[in-house]
């Protein structure tokens, strides 16, 4: 799943137009990506704009989904799935950030807190979902620093996201597991996801993906251990661009 247009869209000084967004889309399409993430369009007009040109211009092959980006906040889902009207199959990709340090300092919540106002935003994105039968509004959920989060927290709301957004095996979710800013070795993060891919309930109702970065310059090999400390249903996240915060993601 390539990220390009969005994880390293965010990094760039200056960010992609649709022109330019439009040529990296094509490109990719090219290459062979059925699944790809074009924004943040509740984050920014030309994000936005760009996803309203795919709908719009009628340019997304029938055999490829897009996938946007969104907090999980209400009135930017409303946002988001705004940009979406009208594309046959999407993803809409819900974050926030679960790490103490961004709970305490970013968001100012408790981790009961936090995870409250997951499942409220998960829930509102469901019941979004459900008013738009025919759109084909599949789900995906990052906790933002999964890597620098307490592992028991970490499951316990990925859980309760699986649970909320009824996933089952020919319905899954994806639970995108980001080392938003690499602070250890790749046998680190490839034992954390391993943790999760043993502990997810529901396992056979979930893919997993795994989300590294390269402030070590080992997000390729975080990728790959990761990807070999696992068993089944697999996604890696790709970048060819920087990504946010002045990182890279693979
Ligand atoms: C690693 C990554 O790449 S993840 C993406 C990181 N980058 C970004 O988010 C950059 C783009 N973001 C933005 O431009 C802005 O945050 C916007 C435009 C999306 C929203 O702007 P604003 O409405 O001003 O929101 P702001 O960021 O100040 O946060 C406001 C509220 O949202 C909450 N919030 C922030 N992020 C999230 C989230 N992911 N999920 C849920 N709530 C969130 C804040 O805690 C705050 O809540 P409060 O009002 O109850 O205290
Ligand atoms: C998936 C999102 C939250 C992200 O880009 C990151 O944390 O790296």
């Amino acid at each position: 799943m390539p990220v390009d247009l969005r994880d390293g869209n965010q990094a760039l000084a200056e960010p992609m137009d649709t022109a330019r967004k439009r040529r990296m889309f094509d490109l990719l399409v090219t290459m062979g990506f059925k699944e790809i993430e074009v924004g943040y369009p509740s984050a920014s007009q030309t994000d936005f704009d760009f996803v309203r040109h795919l709908a719009d211009s009628g340019t997304v092959p029938d055999d490829v989904t897009i996938s946007v980006f969104t907090p999980a906040r209400e009135d930017l889902i409303d946002r988001t799935i705004a940009s979406v009207d009208g594309l046959p199959r999407t993803l809409v990709h819900l974050y926030t950030a679960t790490a103490p340090t961004w709970r305490n300092v970013v968001l100012s919540r408790s981790r009961a807190e936090v995870h409250r106002l997951i499942l409220d935003a998960a829930g509102y994105l469901l019941r979004k979902a459900e008013q738009r039968p025919g759109a084909d509004i599949r789900f995906e959920f990052s906790p933002e620093v999964f890597n620098l989060t307490e592992p028991d927290f970490v499951l316990e709301v990925c859980n309760s996201v699986t649970e909320l957004w009824e996933a089952s095996p020919d319905r899954p979710v994806i639970h995108n597991l980001p080392a938003t800013v690499e602070i250890a070795t790749p046998n680190v993060y490839a034992d954390q996801i391993e943790y999760m891919d043993r502990h997810l309930a529901r396992r056979d109702s979930v893919i997993l993906s795994v989300h590294p970065h390269n402030d070590r310059g080992t997000g390729v090999a975080c990728a790959e251990l990761a990807v070999l400390a696992g068993r089944s249903a697999w996604r890696a996240v790709c970048s060819a661009t920087a990504s946010a915060p002045g990182t890279s993601t693979w």
